[in-house]
């Protein structure tokens, strides 16, 4: 089996602020992107990196990339204009002999190498589609024009990180299933479809979910860069590369 990490980096980061655009603010002396390359390259299932880039010079990460002698071969495409698209431009560059796609935030550098490869190995086992996620720590209430409207029973809540895994021809499908809803006047807003495995859970496929890792976070505002930072600090103090 061959199984290919798609990574999207085209998001703009509004939460952490302006700047460049997220994947490529640094984070320890590199962008955080190439952490997230790194994170993936490190794990011993992944065969093939694919990055979508921001869409107005995908160019400029193949050069930056190229820059770290360590980083294997990575084909860059332009992403989209969200998300899915992103990932969707990625999905349809793959190889034809790539079986398990794992997609893996570049907003989340320091997802460990075991984790990327405990998610590789619920596909290749036989999940059609897996994600790893984490309990709540705080109380979770349905608020309404600043009105408390109830409690909700979190010990069956989890947060969901990356990255998530699929088998190639289920994720493939349901990313054509979800333009094709859209073509034809839209997706119900509530729940609205943020990450891959929403997208397999509309199409009935079951996700499988496997414990995630507190250092998978997502970098998504300016405290976040900050608990990377220090997270970072620790790992090379512990002689991490
Ligand atoms: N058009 C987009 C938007 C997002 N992403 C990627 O999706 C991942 C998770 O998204 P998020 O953290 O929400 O990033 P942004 O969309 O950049 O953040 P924000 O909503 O704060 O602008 C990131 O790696 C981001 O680069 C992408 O590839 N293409
Ligand atoms: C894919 C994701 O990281 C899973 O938690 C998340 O949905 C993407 O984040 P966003 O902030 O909703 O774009």
């Amino acid at each position: 089996m061959r199984t290919a990490a798609i990574i999207p980096a085209a998001g703009r980061g509004e939460r952490l602020g302006p700047g460049v655009p997220k994947a490529l603010r640094e984070l320890g002396g590199a962008p955080l992107l190439v952490h997230a390359v790194r994170a993936v390259d490190r794990a011993r299932s992944v065969d093939l990196v694919v990055v979508a880039a921001p869409p107005d010079d995908p160019a400029a990460v193949e050069r930056l990339l190229a820059d770290y002698e360590w980083i294997g071969e990575v084909l860059v495409v332009a992403g989209g204009l969200d998300r899915q698209q992103s990932v969707a431009r990625a999905l349809v560059s793959l190889p034809e002999d790539v079986d398990v796609v794992l997609v893996h935030d570049a907003a989340r550098p320091l997802a460990p190498p075991e984790l990327v490869d405990a998610v590789a190995a619920t596909i290749r086992r036989g999940a059609a589609a897996c994600v790893p996620v984490v309990p709540l720590a705080d109380t979770v209430k349905v608020v309404a024009d600043d009105q408390v409207v109830r409690t909700l029973d979190r010990s069956s809540l989890r947060a969901v990180q990356t990255p998530q895994g699929f088998r190639r021809g289920v994720l493939a499908a349901a990313h054509a299933a979800f333009q094709q809803a859209l073509a034809a006047g839209g997706l119900p807003e509530v729940p609205p479809v943020t990450d891959d495995a929403g997208m397999v859970e509309r199409q009935g496929v079951p996700v499988v979910a496997v414990p995630g890792s507190e250092e998978a976070f997502k970098v998504t505002r300016p405290l976040d860069l900050l608990t990377a930072e220090a997270l970072l600090t620790r790992r090379r103090a512990a002689g991490a590369r």
